[in-house]
């Protein structure tokens, strides 16, 4: 077996595969060291089991509503047992088809834990019982190793689950408990309630969600609560105790409960275990790895993607990063990432999606007198019917002096997919008024956009 690469990478997550068979397509030889399935945090255990688990639970407010589309549905119930299993089939599905585009791209995967012996080897290690694996060679090295979730530091945490616990259940519990007011928390706590699951979400601030347009995030709270989600600002959790599956929460404002189980959506870190960066002396900030905006390190043929250098935490992101970086050392372009007007998306019921400003931001840096804001707030023709569920918001954020579109922000159904298509016009600079002058697509929500006066 070869040893010796012009790259090694070290992960076989969304931006490690990426980087690895870009550079690979240029005729560049190529390592990948994976320690678990590759496919990484977004195929095993982030977003698409969890998008999976979206569509599962939203369909009950589907069936919900179908009565008044005159279905008649009797004993709807749920076993989330099947569920759970056909996700982690799908999921094992997918580990091979990405390893199989692995073989097919020539790049040569090692699996094991990577760690640093020097700036140009790395060793591959099986971390149960020590071993080296392999030990490779490699003229560049990619860390591309992602991050992993925190727990608060409290009485009984390892009771708790994280979101990685959550996709290995064999059923979800009857009543769950989930702290924080994150990504995560927020859709959990609906993919959970969907599933007939009692939610209890501790918020410890006073708004889920910061740092979105505090209008939607607003909404949201109000929409999870009138479906039944228990959520409670200002509190935190200050123990647990019990056993799995019978916990007892007490929190900082002396309230003390039972729930079958808890998720803590308390944020994520780099995963630098083991990596034994303190061997070639990388420099690591605040627990992130520090790079340029091209990727290096202090270490002039160490580079660093994705989520392990914690600047924006998504995908998309980490598999542009990933092919940028081999255009830019075994391609002949230096493009750099745009990392302006990247679009986020919550995956909630109802969705929340945004593009560019929020309100806040824009009056923040630009003063209140110098913008615009243009809203949309109506209930969708699919809830007419049913005369229930959540309205939608779409809103836009302007330039009053150039009249840019600064922001674009939605919250209701198919958010994601509208925003995911706006984001295409703020990246082309477009003005309020080439928003006015597109012709609607009549009746959608997403008609709003181009309607507003
Ligand atoms: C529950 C959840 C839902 C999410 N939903 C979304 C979403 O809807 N949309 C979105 O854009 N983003 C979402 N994300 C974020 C997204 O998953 C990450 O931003 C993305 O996976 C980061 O890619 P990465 O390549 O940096 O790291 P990862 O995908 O985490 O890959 C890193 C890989 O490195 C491996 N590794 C670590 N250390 C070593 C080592 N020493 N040796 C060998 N291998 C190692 C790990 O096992 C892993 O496979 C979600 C995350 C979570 C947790
Ligand atoms: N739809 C998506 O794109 C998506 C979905 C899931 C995750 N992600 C990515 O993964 C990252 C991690 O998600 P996340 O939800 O874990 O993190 P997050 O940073 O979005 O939210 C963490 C939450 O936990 C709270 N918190 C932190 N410490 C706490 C404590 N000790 N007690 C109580 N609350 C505490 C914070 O106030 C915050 O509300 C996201 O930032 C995002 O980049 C993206």
């Amino acid at each position: 077996m070869k040893s010796s690469f012009d790259l090694i990478v070290i992960g076989a997550g969304s931006g490690g595969l990426a980087a690895a068979k870009k550079a690979a397509s240029y005729g560049a030889s190529v390592a990948i060291v994976e320690g678990d399935l590759v496919g990484g945090t977004c195929v095993i255990r982030g977003c698409v089991p969890k998008k999976l688990l979206v569509c599962g639970s939203s369909l009950l407010e589907s069936f919900l509503s179908a009565t008044s589309y005159g279905f008649d549905f009797d004993n709807i119930k749920i076993k989330s047992e099947v569920l759970l299993a056909n996700i982690r089939k799908e999921v094992q599905r997918l580990n091979e088809l990405h390893e199989n585009f692995l073989n097919k791209a020539n790049v040569e995967l090692f699996k094991g834990w990577g760690e640093f012996r020097n700036s140009n080897c790395v060793e591959v290690k099986d971390r149960k019982n020590g071993e080296t694996l392999n030990e490779l060679y490699g003229e560049r090295i990619l860390i591309a190793v992602g991050g992993r979730p925190k727990r608060p530091s409290i009485e009984g945490a390892s009771l708790g689950w994280t979101s990685d616990d959550m996709f290995l259940l064999k059923s979800f519990p009857k009543k769950i408990t989930i702290v924080g007011a994150g990504y995560i928390a927020c859709e959990f706590a609906c993919i959970l309630h969907g599933l007939g699951v009692e939610v209890t979400q501790l918020v410890r601030g006073d708004r889920i969600l910061r740092g979105f347009d505090f209008e939607l995030s607003s909404a949201l709270t109000e929409a999870m609560k009138n479906k039944g989600v228990n959520i409670s600002f200002g509190e935190q959790i200050s123990s647990l105790k019990g056993t799995p599956g019978s916990l007892i929460i007490k929190t900082n404002a002396g309230k003390e409960f039972d729930s079958n189980g808890l998720l803590f959506a308390t944020g994520r870190e780099p995963f630098l275990d083991g990596l034994k960066l303190e061997q070639v002396g990388i420099e690591i900030l605040e627990n992130k790895i520090k790079v340029d905006s091209e990727g290096k390190t202090n270490i002039s043929n160490i580079f660093a993607i994705g989520d392990v250098t914690d600047r924006i935490n998504l995908t998309p992101v980490a598999i542009d990063e990933g092919r940028k970086f081999a255009d830019r050392n075994y391609g002949e372009s230096d493009h750099k990432v745009n990392y302006n007007f990247v679009p986020y998306a919550v995956f909630s019921q109802p969705e929340i999606a945004s593009v560019g400003m929020t309100e806040e931001k824009a009056i923040q840096s630009m003063g209140k007198d110098n913008i615009k804001v243009y809203r949309s707030i109506f209930r969708p023709l699919s809830k007419s019917l049913p005369k229930t569920g959540s309205k939608c918001i779409l809103k836009l954020i302007v330039d009053k002096n150039n009249n840019k579109v600064l922001g674009c922000h939605m919250i209701g159904d198919n958010a994601s997919e509208i925003i995911q298509m706006a984001s295409i016009s703020l990246m082309l600079g477009a003005k309020k008024s080439d928003f006015d002058n597109t012709m609607a697509l009549h009746p959608t929500i997403a008609e709003e956009f181009v309607t507003m006066r």
